[in-house]
């Protein structure tokens, strides 16, 4: 943790204790963020204290016993303090309605951020991998949970070029007891998860994978694009910075079943080095083995060359820039 990385969680906390205890009445919609699966977030505004923050609003049709499980052990977020993992407000419950304020980060998720550039450029996912990757190390090391939802849409940034990771879940058996009513469109769950056998920290790996192929190339990578779709994506915008075409990238997708029995009986998908660095290249092949013996642990991952390569850098600087610009705000 770096002094600038301490001097912001101390600012955070200095906040948090300005706004106390969360009530849904101090809050004020500003606009709608995102709908995610099973969840929408609003921009709001903390009124007592002027606070910006962003409100997750999930749907739970759960008994009344079972909600009061829920707010009574997402209080665990409290403790969950890292540059790394967004910062946590509060969570209460109104109704069938789970209400969990975070931290605003006004750069948006990578799956956004991907929507309005073509790819996002090698250096960028390098300092994405660090953050991720420190991430799933803390929850781990601190609090002995792993995330189970990486995906580019649970990687948040802001314009201060700092990169953390939310919706992760807390309450474990609660998780899985209403995520089979979470399935999204798209899946980047582990083939071992997939296939419903134990599954651990290595699935985060696995996700992590996905995720850094699927924003190196611009697109979902299962079925995976051939080598010309992506030489022709490449060719065309070298930097991978120009705005995305309409309809690029939405490809006639596989229906879930489909997707999910390729992710279990197809070879992964790799990237290819003639585009990317053969570190990035066997960074993402280790993270993407089917098998769990064979793929890459944590603190295998920590000293790859690929992450190494990145974790030097401690300013925000680079992709304080980067985020500025692919937002249109090159200021
Ligand atoms: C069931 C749940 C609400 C309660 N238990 C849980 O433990 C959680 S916690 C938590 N979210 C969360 C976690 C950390 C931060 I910082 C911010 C957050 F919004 C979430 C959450 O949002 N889960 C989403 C639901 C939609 C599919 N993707 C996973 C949960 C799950």
């Amino acid at each position: 943790c770096t002094d600038k990385q301490k001097d912001r969680m101390e600012e955070f906390f200095k906040a948090k204790r300005a706004v106390g205890e969360l009530k849904q009445d101090d809050l004020v919609n500003i606009y709608e963020l995102g709908q995610g699966n099973g969840g929408v977030v609003y921009k709001v505004r903390h009124k007592p204290t002027d606070k910006i923050m962003a409100r997750k609003i999930i749907y739970l049709e759960v008994k009344p016993a079972m909600k009061n499980q829920i707010i009574r052990e997402l209080k665990v977020l409290h403790q969950c303090n890292s540059p790394y993992i967004v910062g946590f407000y509060g969570a209460f419950a109104v109704e069938a309605q789970i209400s969990i304020c975070m931290e605003y980060m006004d750069g948006g998720s990578l799956d956004l951020i991907l929507k309005k550039v073509m790819r996002i450029p090698e250096h960028i996912l390098g300092k994405i991998t660090v953050a991720v990757l420190r991430g799933l190390s803390y929850l781990r090391e601190r609090h002995r949970i792993m995330h189970r939802d990486i995906k580019p849409s649970n990687i948040l940034v802001n314009f201060q070029g700092e990169i953390k990771l939310c919706d992760f879940g807390v309450s474990a058996q609660l998780i899985d007891s209403t995520l089979h009513t979470f399935i999204g469109t798209r899946s980047y769950m582990s083939p071992e998860r997939l296939e419903g056998a134990h599954y651990g920290i290595m699935s985060d790996i696995w996700s992590l994978g996905l995720s850094l192929v699927e924003m190196a190339v611009g697109r979902y990578p299962i079925p995976p694009p051939s080598t010309q779709d992506i030489d022709n994506l490449i060719k065309e915008d070298p930097l991978g910075n120009r705005p995305r075409p309409e309809g690029f990238g939405c490809y006639k997708g596989l229906a879930i079943f489909e997707l999910m029995e390729w992710i279990v009986n197809e070879a992964p998908p790799s990237l290819p080095r003639s585009h990317f660095s053969s570190e990035f290249c066997d960074f993402v092949d280790r993270c993407l083995k089917k098998s769990t013996s064979e793929r890459a642990d944590l603190n295998t991952l920590l000293h790859h060359p690929f992450y190494k390569r990145y974790e030097a850098e401690s300013d925000n600087q680079e992709v304080s820039s980067w985020i500025r610009q692919a937002c249109g705000y090159d200021l």
